[in-house]
């Protein structure tokens, strides 16, 4: 399977520090990328370079083959809302000032099927067409990340980098809002780069794992192997540390 998002050889360093070393990783379509990693070791950072919100310093990302850094003005306008990233605090990730209409269709130029369309993605992850006159705080964490998630799909995405998504929420709302991701993936073909610190979250949602040690990836592959039968030191510390 052809991957739709790529890193090759990534390095990025910050104040003189090198944050990732020479980080490669596939993210397969219809596909989750779960990444896992001691705190601190640069998962977010990742994230970060993966969204082509940072560039790298040396390496690439590439998106459906094309270079994020050197692609045209034009090849980067396709590709800005084809990558979509979730964040892990469903309260600070909505301005408070906007409704839910003007937060879901930010990312949408004024347009007849604007209205229809901000509608259709509050429908799909379970909110009502009442909800989009209201305002972030009269929602709960669950649906403000629903929210959230509704924001990323408008654009039609094919990649949602979602860093501690589901963190923040107790463990009832975490289960709806990760079965909500998963019928998105099957629905529209979504591959997610899945980072959380718990491994539950990451055994439920990933077909591959990336494990991240001081900005290395130090073991890779299918889930049921790395998370069953891991072959590093790190990886191994990472699974007992967890229960
Ligand atoms: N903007 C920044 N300013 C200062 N330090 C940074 C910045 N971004 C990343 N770092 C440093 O880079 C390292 C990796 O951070 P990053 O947030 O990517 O790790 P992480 O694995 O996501 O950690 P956590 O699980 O704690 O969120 C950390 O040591 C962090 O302090």
């Amino acid at each position: 399977m052809t991957p739709i998002l790529q890193a090759r050889n990534v390095t990025f360093a910050h104040s003189g520090r090198q944050i990732l070393h020479t980080v490669s990783l596939d993210v397969l379509p219809s596909q989750t990328l779960g990444v896992i990693g001691a705190s601190g070791s640069g998962k977010s950072t990742l994230c970060r370079l993966l969204s082509g919100l940072i560039p790298p310093d040396e390496g690439k990302i590439l998106y459906q083959g094309q270079d994020l850094a050197t692609a045209s003005r034009a090849i980067r306008k396709k590709i800005r809302p084809a990558i979509q990233m979730i964040f892990q605090d469903p309260y600070g990730a909505l301005d408070p000032r906007q409704t839910v209409r003007e937060i879901v269709g930010e990312a949408l130029n004024p347009a007849p099927d604007r209205e229809a369309r901000i509608l259709a993605a509050l429908a799909e992850v379970g909110l009502s067409a009442e909800s989009a006159a209201r305002y972030p705080k009269a929602f709960s964490g669950g649906q403000r990340q629903r929210i959230a998630i509704a924001r990323t799909l408008i654009t039609r995405p094919s990649v949602i980098i979602a860093d501690e998504a589901v963190s923040a929420l107790d463990v009832s709302t975490q289960a709806i809002v990760l079965n909500l991701l998963l019928d998105l993936q099957q629905k529209h073909g979504l591959a997610y780069v899945f980072v959380s610190h718990d491994l539950a979250v990451i055994r439920h949602m990933s077909h591959h794992i990336a494990v991240l040690e001081q900005g290395r990836i130090v073991e890779s592959g299918l889930a049921s192997i790395v998370l069953n039968a891991p072959t590093r030191p790190e990886t191994r510390a990472l699974l007992e540390n967890s229960f």
